[in-house]
Parts: C-alpha cells; sequence; structure tokens
C-alpha cells in the first residue's frame, strides 16, 4: 500500500506525477491561519511531508504518530526544530548543492546592484529625472580590486569567493569555525577574526545558516566596526542581522548600503523603513530562484523522500542521521 505524504508547496507537473506515482499525495497551498487546522489533521495520518518556507512548529508535529520523513525544498533548515524531530525519530533531509552557484549569482548581483546603485538609478530614469549626464552624487563605487569579507564558508560562501577572486580580483577575506584550506589555496581567502573581517571589509556578505549562534550576529556593535563605505549583503536569514540596528545604521550613514534577499519577517511588510531608503537593493528571498534550480531543488527533495520512506536508506542530505 502507498504511504500518504504531505506536499505543501506548489511543484512542476511533471514532479507532481512523480510524487504521486509513489505517495498518496494530500496537497495544501502552503501552510496559512486559513488551512492550519485541516493541515495538523492531515498531519495525524500521514507518513511524510515535502514543502518549504513555512516554519513547521512542534505543535503540528505532537499528533503525528506515523510520521517518519520531511524533505525540506531548500537547504536551510532553519524552520524546524531538528532536536525535536530527532527525538521522535523524524528525518529531515535538505537540497544543498542544487541550489549553490545559482544562490551565489544572486549574491553577486547584489554586491554590483548595491555599488552600482543599480536600482536607484533604475528609479531614477522611470521617475523622468534623467535630464542631464548624471554628477558625482550618483556615481557609484568600483567592486573589482575591493575587499570581499564572507561570513560562513560553506557551499555558497566559496561559490561566492570564486566569483570574487576569478571574476573580480576582489581579496577575499572569510569567517567560519573551521579553516577552509581548499578556498585559502584556490581563491587566496584568508580565514580571519570576525571584527577583522568587519573592519577591512568593502562589502560584507553573510552566508551562515540561522542558529542559536548566528541570531543576530551582526548588530550595532559590529555596525560600527564596518567601514563608513561598507555594503552589507545579507542572503542567509533576516535574523541573522539585527534589522532595527542594520536601519539605524543605513539612515546615519554608518554604512552605506545594504543589499537583502532576506528579512527578520517574509514577506517584507509595506510599513519597513528599508523600502523607503535608497541606499538599499531589497529582493524577496529569490536566492535560488531560477526556473532550472527550483526544478533540480524539488526534484532532490522528492527523491530524498522516496529513498528515506522507501528505500529505507536516505540519501546522503540527510540533517539529523541520529534520528535513525
Ligand atoms: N537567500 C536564499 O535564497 C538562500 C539562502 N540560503 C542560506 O544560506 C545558508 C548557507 O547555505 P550553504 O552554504 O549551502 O550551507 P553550508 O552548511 O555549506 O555553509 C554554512 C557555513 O557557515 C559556517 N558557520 C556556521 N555557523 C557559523 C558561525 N557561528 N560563525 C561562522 N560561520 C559559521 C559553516 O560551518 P564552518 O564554520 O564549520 O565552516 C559553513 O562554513 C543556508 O543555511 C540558508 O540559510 C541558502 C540558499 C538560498
Ligand atoms: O533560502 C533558501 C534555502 O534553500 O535555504
Amino acid at each position: 500500500m502507498k504511504k500518504t505524504v504531505i506536499l505543501y508547496k506548489d511543484i512542476p507537473e511533471d514532479l507532481l506525477v512523480k510524487l504521486k506515482n509513489e505517495f498518496n499525495v494530500i496537497f495544501f497551498d502552503g501552510l496559512t491561519p486559513d488551512n492550519r487546522q485541516a493541515f495538523a489533521e492531515a498531519v495525524k495520518t500521514a507518513d511524510g511531508m515535502i514543502g518549504s518556507t513555512y516554519p513547521i512548529s512542534n505543535d503540528l508535529l505532537e499528533n503525528a504518530t506515523n510520521i517518519k520523513a520531511i524533505a525540506t525544498i531548500s537547504v536551510g533548515y532553519d524552520s524546524f526544530d531538528v532536536s525535536y524531530l530527532t527525538s521522535r525519530g523524524i528525518r529531515l533531509m535538505n537540497t544543498p548543492d542544487a541550489l549553490t552557484d545559482t544562490t551565489a549569482d544572486t549574491l553577486f548581483a547584489l554586491v554590483i546592484a548595491t555599488a552600482r546603485r543599480v536600482a536607484e538609478l533604475d528609479t531614477l530614469i522611470r521617475k523622468g529625472q534623467w535630464t542631464h549626464s548624471i554628477g558625482p552624487e550618483h556615481y557609484g563605487i568600483d567592486v573589482h580590486h575591493k575587499t570581499i569579507g564572507i561570513i560562513g564558508m560553506g557551499r555558497i560562501g566559496s561559490a561566492l569567493a570564486k566569483r570574487a577572486h576569478a571574476g573580480f580580483d576582489m581579496k577575499v577575506l572569510y569567517n567560519a569555525r573551521t579553516q577552509h584550506s581548499d578556498v585559502e589555496e584556490n581563491y587566496q581567502a584568508t580565514r580571519c577574526e570576525l571584527n577583522e573581517l568587519l573592519q577591512q571589509s568593502d562589502f560584507v556578505c553573510l552566508t551562515v545558516p540561522l542558529t542559536k549562534e548566528t541570531e543576530h550576529l551582526i548588530a550595532k556593535e559590529q555596525f560600527k566596526l564596518m567601514k563608513p563605505t561598507a555594503i552589507l549583503i545579507n542572503g542567509a536569514r533576516g535574523k541573522v542581522v539585527n534589522e532595527h540596528d542594520m536601519i539605524e545604521a543605513l539612515k546615519t550613514g554608518v554604512i552605506r548600503a545594504a543589499g537583502l534577499d532576506v528579512f527578520t519577517a517574509e514577506p517584507l511588510p509595506g510599513s519597513s523603513p528599508l523600502i523607503s531608503l535608497p541606499n538599499t537593493v531589497l529582493l524577496p528571498h529569490i536566492g535560488s530562484a531560477t526556473t532550472e534550480t527550483r526544478y533540480k531543488m524539488v526534484e532532490c527533495a522528492i527523491d530524498n523522500l522516496i529513498a528515506a520512506l522507501k528505500a529505507e536508506k536516505p540519501t546522503e542530505n540527510w540533517v539529523n542521521p541520529q534520528a535513525g
């Protein structure tokens, strides 16, 4: 008999067929206050779940007696309490690698867009304000030959270092808990303490996971260490930065600009002061959002779920092997 899984994200039609060939699929169009009750009911008897974006809190899983595996269509897994899943013997799997290059491309797009004021000057034209050759008040700053500081030297950090070094002749500094000799050899990257990285970098880029240790890693004190000409790029999670302190730093010239793909609250509320700041470039969490990459992520997540629920042999993308 087929096992039952809950799908809480829209996926390409052919991959839905693949999922349905393996499992009985109960579909929810996301997890919203309106469908939460029905979702919790369905979870009670499901064997697995597949989806992304929405925080899956422990209370939703409390009465789920059959559930054995969750496949998140993302590399980050801060939407889950991993210790709780492990204690319940629920396998969690993610989709690393599939999105590494695409996300690094997005982060580099933010580096260039903030430095060269791409969005701001696009808006200037659309408002009919390009009436004469622009002057120094609209000049950007160079990216090439500058110093990029990458906080979190994993898959995405390393792909970003490659682009910075090989494409833009940038000096690469990084901060991570462990040494990454491959990046040091291949991209002449130098590991340094966080404070030193903040003081020396022209671009400070965040590619760490959101954990208890990284929450508000960058706050008022850290902004004060950065150069007044520095640009912050956050492609990690919104909560890695104290958003209130960042807004103050951007308003008062403590730093020059910020390129942000992630926010404390998503979707970003229309009332956020970030929206009216000209020295920000804002993206709606699209690090991995290309047609090709999102397809690969869904495919990978389905394979993860099949491996965990059918072959009883999880793939290498198993986040909590201790779950057994
Ligand atoms: N904006 C978007 O759409 C996307 C965002 N992301 C985010 O990017 C994150 C990183 O992805 P990925 O590169 O694949 O993950 P990896 O696990 O490969 O890399 C994370 C890196 O951060 C380091 N790290 C962890 N904690 C700390 C800390 N306290 N201080 C310094 N470094 C730390 C890690 O370990 P070590 O220090 O041991 O080297 C590792 O080098 C994801 O968790 C996700 O949140 C991912 C994809 C898309
Ligand atoms: O934010 C996206 C992810 O894959 O993690």
